[in-house]
């Protein structure tokens, strides 16, 4: 299958994004000033060094944290008059994330892990677990849908954490370091997954350090200092939309990370 091609419409746009953390060591100007579209269909990796303010970034446009200045649209709407509960509902619905620490429940089990945003959605019962079914056997943990989350390795809570972010068939999936605590098998495998989702349509914002990680996007945005400084469209002769300076590039993709 080839990769969707993005349509013209933006499903995520960031204007003059601003994000200042009060710390005790004083003001660390994590966002300083973003500009970003991300179009439907983009597989969109940010990757830039430690500190340069790309989790910040991704949670700015995830709702996770508030920009102090700018502003944050989904399919064209304003978030700016989101309230913390209109965030959480776009989250459950049509925003899944990822961390780079699983952040699965502990004391559920794999199954009602996946299961329970499908149910907090408002899925019945019945679908959330044929939904929560299909992922697991996509994506080879049928076996450990009564395992407890501790039972697994760090690419198994991994995969089960890409499993419960993408049951709701969220329109845009953010993912913060999602192999930042894996061997290269586990980082293997869920850029693997990452690529095959992508590739039937899915929307991805992965931000990384590693810019081997990040080759497997079609797009990467260098991110420095809390602004973007490039902003590359791999193997593509259309010029990425929006924010920091498009080119193209055809060497050095990560092919052996596509299955
Ligand atoms: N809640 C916070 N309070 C104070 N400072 C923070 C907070 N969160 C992040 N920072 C600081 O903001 C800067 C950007 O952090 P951020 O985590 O966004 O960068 P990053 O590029 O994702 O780094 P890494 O790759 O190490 O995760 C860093 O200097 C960090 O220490």
């Amino acid at each position: 299958m080839s990769p969707a091609t993005p349509s013209a419409a933006p499903l995520l746009e960031a204007r003059g994004l601003v994000r200042t953390h009060h710390g005790e060591g004083g003001p660390v100007h994590a966002v300083r000033g973003v500009d970003l579209t991300v179009r439907r269909g983009e597989f969109v990796a940010v990757t830039g060094p430690s500190g340069a303010g790309k989790s910040t970034l991704l949670h700015l446009l995830g709702g996770l944290q508030r920009p102090d200045d700018g502003t944050v649209l989904l399919d064209g709407e304003s978030t700016d008059d989101y309230t913390e509960a209109r965030w959480a509902v776009e989250r459950r619905r049509s925003i899944g994330i990822v961390f780079q620490f699983f952040n699965l429940v502990s004391n559920l089990t794999v199954a009602d892990n996946v299961e329970l945003p499908a149910l907090l959605a408002g899925s019945s019962t019945r679908h959330a677990r044929a939904e929560r079914e299909r992922l697991l056997t996509e994506l080879g943990l049928a076996a450990k849908a009564r395992s407890m989350p501790g039972e697994l390795s760090g690419g198994e809570q991994q995969r089960v954490a890409l499993a419960r972010a993408l049951v709701n068939h969220p329109r845009l999936l953010l993912a913060d370091e999602p192999a930042g605590s894996l061997d290269s098998r586990g980082t293997r495998e869920v850029m693997r997954l990452l690529s095959r989702f992508h590739r039937r349509g899915q929307t991805i914002v992965l931000v990384t350090h590693d810019a081997r990680l990040a080759s497997a996007a079609d797009r990467v945005i260098s991110f420095f200092d809390g602004r973007i400084t490039d902003d590359v469209t791999l193997g593509d002769d259309g010029p990425a939309a929006g924010g920091g300076a498009a080119r193209t590039a055809g060497p050095g993709r990560v092919v052996e990370l596509r299955d």
